[in-house]
């Protein structure tokens, strides 16, 4: 199944919110109910913001004749996350072909088939990393959601556990729950389970133990952004889970396709880091009122990387 898609005039996907109770497809056919979903996470993971923000730019290519209202919401669409590159990027891609909507969603289209093709590119490359690092029955710890949620089909880290699994190579997978949001609790425990692929959640808080513990021999997550330099921008918890790895001696390992490397970034001190607020960590259990600090990512420094696979390389940084 593809997690997002273009159909009848329409952008379709999974609404990420109501995993894994249940299976709702949305039909955006506006700008506005993009955005919302995109801000709202229904849509999230780089790979797939890259094909949403691509669509958006075809939605509003379609929505008005006035090239300053269309730019107005091209940029609405391109801003609506801030730390994933994929998205301005795909918005951009596809803006670069206005005024024409036809050319505008053949970009999008283009963008999504890239994606998929980097999913299969990514776990090939990634399964045989983690087999010549680990072994035929390597134990892996993930961080979010690198599935097919996060892409389109497949994913990017947890396809290469996908691939493991097929090749018989895969000792199991430990889902880091991923506070707050909880999108390895909800997410990869539910496409984990509907591949078959052997697999345990752990609170975020004990990977690092875990490790220590000798019962993960990689850890292997996504990225939002890899800096020119090799940093690592990713779901918050990722630096952790990095530490943790360095100081029980294994590898730590980080899938992402080319159109999430921005050599335009030199550091991981240059790209913004979403903060989403209070409400969302404060809840029901802190007293009301509470301040709170929320980053949605972390910056893992290059130098705690093992390495990095894309659809193309492995890069060593
Ligand atoms: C293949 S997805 C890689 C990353 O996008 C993923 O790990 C992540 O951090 C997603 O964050 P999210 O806030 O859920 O969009």
């Amino acid at each position: 199944m593809r997690t997002i898609d273009w159909v009848d005039g329409a952008v379709v996907i999974v609404d990420q919110t109501r995993l894994p109770g249940e299976v709702v497809w949305l039909h955006l056919s506006t700008v506005d109910s993009l955005i919302d979903a995109i801000q709202r996470l229904a849509v999230r993971g780089a790979p797939a913001l890259g094909v949403a923000g691509a669509m958006g730019v075809a939605l509003a290519a379609r929505s008005s004749d006035d090239p300053s209202v269309v730019a107005d919401l091209v940029h609405r669409v391109e801003t609506a996350r801030p730390t994933a590159v994929n998205l301005a990027r795909g918005a951009r891609r596809a803006a670069a072909v206005l005024p024409s909507a036809t050319a505008a969603l053949e970009v999008a289209l283009r963008i999504r088939d890239e994606e998929i093709e980097s999913s299969a590119e990514m776990a090939r490359l990634g399964a045989d990393l983690v087999t010549s690092l680990c072994g035929p029955s390597a134990r892996l710890l993930t961080h979010c959601n690198t599935g097919a949620l996060a892409t389109v089909v497949g994913g990017t880290a947890l396809a290469v556990a996908f691939e493991l699994h097929r090749r018989g190579t895969l000792g199991g997978v430990i889902a880091s729950e991923t506070r707050p949001l909880l999108q390895g609790a909800r997410l990869t425990t539910w496409e984990l389970a509907r591949a078959g692929v052997p697999h345990r959640l752990a609170v975020d808080s004990a990977g690092p133990f875990l490790m220590a513990r000798g019962e993960v021999d990689a850890v292997i997550l996504g990225a939002d952004r890899i800096c020119a330099n090799g940093d690592v921008v990713n779901k918050v918890g990722s630096y952790a889970h990095a530490l943790g790895a360095r100081a029980a001696g294994i590898p730590f390992i980080c899938v992402a396709p080319e159109s999430t490397v921005d050599l335009s970034a030199p550091g991981g001190a240059e790209v913004e880091i979403e903060d989403r607020g209070a409400a969302e960590i404060v809840g029901s259990s802190a007293p009301p009122g509470t301040a709170a600090v929320n980053p949605a990512f972390d910056v893992t420094p290059a130098s705690l990387v093992t390495a990095i696979v894309t659809d193309t390389r492995v890069w060593h940084p």
